[in-house]
């Protein structure tokens, strides 16, 4: 029996001059990844809730704003105004990661947390109680197009332990580098959303690529 994953394409690899046909090719998906950089967290920069705010008229999928920012506690009524339904920061870039999380559900959105492939388990473990997603990066932040780090997938499992021993609800990510030819490692080793950018946007037809993740075939 294929296990299944929710698919997050990540609209990094998009077409940026061709957003809104983009948008519409991966209506078969079950979120929109929004990759935001600021060029001093990451060496490299995207777009901010402007956009985000704009590209909300386009697509019913939940927005789902990846946040690869310094002082992410600055923006975060921002990014739900413009219509992120989970927005996630990095631990790393956080002083006070609980207070943020806390400040995301005051939004009403769904409060989610990165690490980085470095970063241990151990440095969440007291935020659990307010965990919605736990995203773990399987490359290091600001690009998309690399390869998966192949130890993460032990991370991957480790992490699933840590969502089952808490009785937790959260959801567990994966991000970066994912292809059709290792997502069902990675779906074994506990991941509930699969993010790909350039398995699915740098394909000449995303919406096929979002159904053969889906499938796993
Ligand atoms: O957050 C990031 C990169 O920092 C990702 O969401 C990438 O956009 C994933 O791209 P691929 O590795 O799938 O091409
Ligand atoms: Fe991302």
């Amino acid at each position: 029996m294929i296990i299944t994953a929710k698919i997050a394409p990540s609209l990094l690899a998009a077409d940026f001059s061709q957003l809104r046909e983009q948008l519409q090719q991966i209506e078969n998906a079950d979120y929109l990844h929004l990759d935001v950089m600021d060029g001093s967290y990451v060496p490299n920069m995207t777009f901010g809730p402007v956009v985000i705010e704009d590209l909300r008229d386009f697509s019913e999928l939940p927005f789902d704003t990846h946040l690869m920012i310094e002082n992410p506690e600055d923006f975060i009524e921002d990014f739900a105004e413009a219509g992120s339904d989970i927005i996630t920061f990095h631990e790393e870039a956080a002083l006070h990661s609980h207070r943020v999380l806390q400040q995301i559900k005051n939004e009403g959105c769904r409060a989610g947390i990165s690490l980085n492939p470095h970063t241990p388990l151990a440095n969440i473990k007291y935020l659990m109680p307010e965990l919605d997603m736990i995203l773990i990066m399987s490359v290091n932040p600001g690009f998309g197009g690399q390869s998966f780090i192949p130890v993460m997938r032990e991370k991957i499992s480790a992490a699933r332990d840590m969502i089952e021993r808490h009785n937790s609800s959260a959801e567990l990510a994966v991000d970066g580098g994912i292809k059709l030819d290792n997502v069902d490692e990675i779906v074994d080793a506990g991941a509930d959303v699969i993010v790909a950018g350039s398995a699915i946007f740098g394909k000449e037809n995303p919406a096929e690529a979002v159904s053969r993740f889906k499938n796993r075939v």
